[in-house]
């Protein structure tokens, strides 16, 4: 055995937004010392011609770069690509994200989930025919159809009445609003590391005062405010964040495990609210590829762990394939990929 260690390169694609949140030199030090090095993929010059990595990462839109990976991968099929584009392209779509909830086959007990009642308006005009809604009940929560990261994905609106329907820009989800004691779960996954966080959400609306709002409300990205202003009138009921209590871990784990085997992906997160008139029954209402990670406890160490395993892996598969191929020598591909 070699006392040279084996180091890891892992190239990664963010933009640039993306690579200052999540590219911090904590996690670049920490992975470095685990014999993981990340290495930005330079956007200016084809994939193709930056050499072999052991593993990439990457969250970009656009057809130039899902073709370029793919381009990659014929060429490199050993390189693992975290995660695959298809798998990734299923959360782009807020009716195919929230679908493959509904075919989870996951014994529930004591807490139960689902999704909320929804329908796909394609066509601003079909709302003038109030049967289009399929009897949602207002409050309902609009939002754009396209969840493929752009600002414009992340702006929604609430609507109170038929009137709030009038301006809604097609392709549009009109989604049952759920009051849910203005709390939101945050479930982060990282392949089998999971972890429920408590963030703010929507407040209440009740049924009192339903009838005295104006038609609609815009906003956008609630979850990601510090503060609870805007909030503070007298529409609303707010509840402490920190007094809600955390929903089961097990149960979020089996929702989260069932999700990853379905949907093929190791990096995402979902949100869960519960529904207050129920209290243990929990509904999934968003699934984003490649999250805010930084804002997790203890990222650092979280992502490297997982990266190390994935490459670990990957090694030792190597290995027990040279080994297949020659048999009776210590070749010096066993050799090389050993030395660790
Ligand atoms: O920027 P951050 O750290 O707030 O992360 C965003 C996520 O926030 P979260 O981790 O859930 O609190 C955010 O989650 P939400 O959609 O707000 O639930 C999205 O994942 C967002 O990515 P995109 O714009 O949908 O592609 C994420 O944005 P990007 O970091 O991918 O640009
Ligand atoms: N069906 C719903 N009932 C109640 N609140 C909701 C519902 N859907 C979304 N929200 C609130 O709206 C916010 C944004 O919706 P979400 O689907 O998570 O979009 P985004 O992708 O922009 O995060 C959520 O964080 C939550 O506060
Ligand atoms: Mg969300
Ligand atoms: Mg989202």
């Amino acid at each position: 055995m070699s006392d040279r260690v084996r180091r890891f390169e892992i190239g990664y694609a963010l933009e640039p937004k993306k690579q200052q949140s999540f590219m911090q030199i904590s996690l670049v030090n920490h992975a470095k010392e685990r014999g993981i090095d990340l290495i930005p993929i330079d956007l200016n010059k084809p994939l193709i011609d930056q050499g072999l990595f052991d593993c990439i990462l990457h969250k970009l839109r656009g057809e130039i770069w899902k073709n370029q990976l793919e381009e990659y991968s014929l060429k490199n099929p050993n390189v693992f690509i975290i995660d695959p584009v298809d798998a990734i392209e299923r959360l782009h779509s807020r009716i195919s994200m929230l679908e493959v909830v509904s075919e989870l086959k996951i014994p529930q007990g004591n807490e139960t989930f689902g999704i909320p009642k929804q329908v796909v308006i394609y066509n601003s005009e079909t709302l003038l025919d109030p049967s289009v809604l399929e009897g949602l009940k207002f409050p309902l929560i609009a939002k754009p159809l396209v969840a493929d990261g752009s600002a414009e994905s992340h702006d929604m609106s609430l609507v109170f009445n038929n009137e709030g329907l009038n301006n809604l820009k097609s392709p549009i989800v009109l989604q049952e609003f759920v009051n849910h004691g203005g709390v939101i779960f945050k479930v982060y996954v990282v392949g089998e590391y999971v972890k429920c966080v408590k963030r703010k959400s929507l407040p209440n609306v009740s049924e009192e005062k339903l009838g005295s709002l104006e038609s609609s409300l815009s906003f956008s990205q609630i979850s990601n405010l510090a503060t609870q202003e805007g909030n503070d009138d007298n529409c609303y009921d707010m509840m402490h964040l920190e007094e809600a209590d955390m929903p089961p871990l097990s149960f979020i784990t089996d929702i989260a495990r069932g999700l990853r085997q379905a949907m093929r992906l190791q990096l995402f997160n979902f949100d869960v609210i519960r529904d207050s008139r129920v209290g243990n029954h929990y509904l999934v209402i968003d699934i984003n590829y490649f999250p805010g990670y930084a804002k997790m406890p203890s990222y650092e160490t979280v992502l490297t762990d997982f990266l190390w395993d994935i490459v670990h892996q990957k090694q030792r598969e190597a290995i027990s394939i040279d080994k297949e191929e020659n048999p009776d020598t210590d070749s010096d591909c066993q050799k090389m990929l050993s030395c660790d």
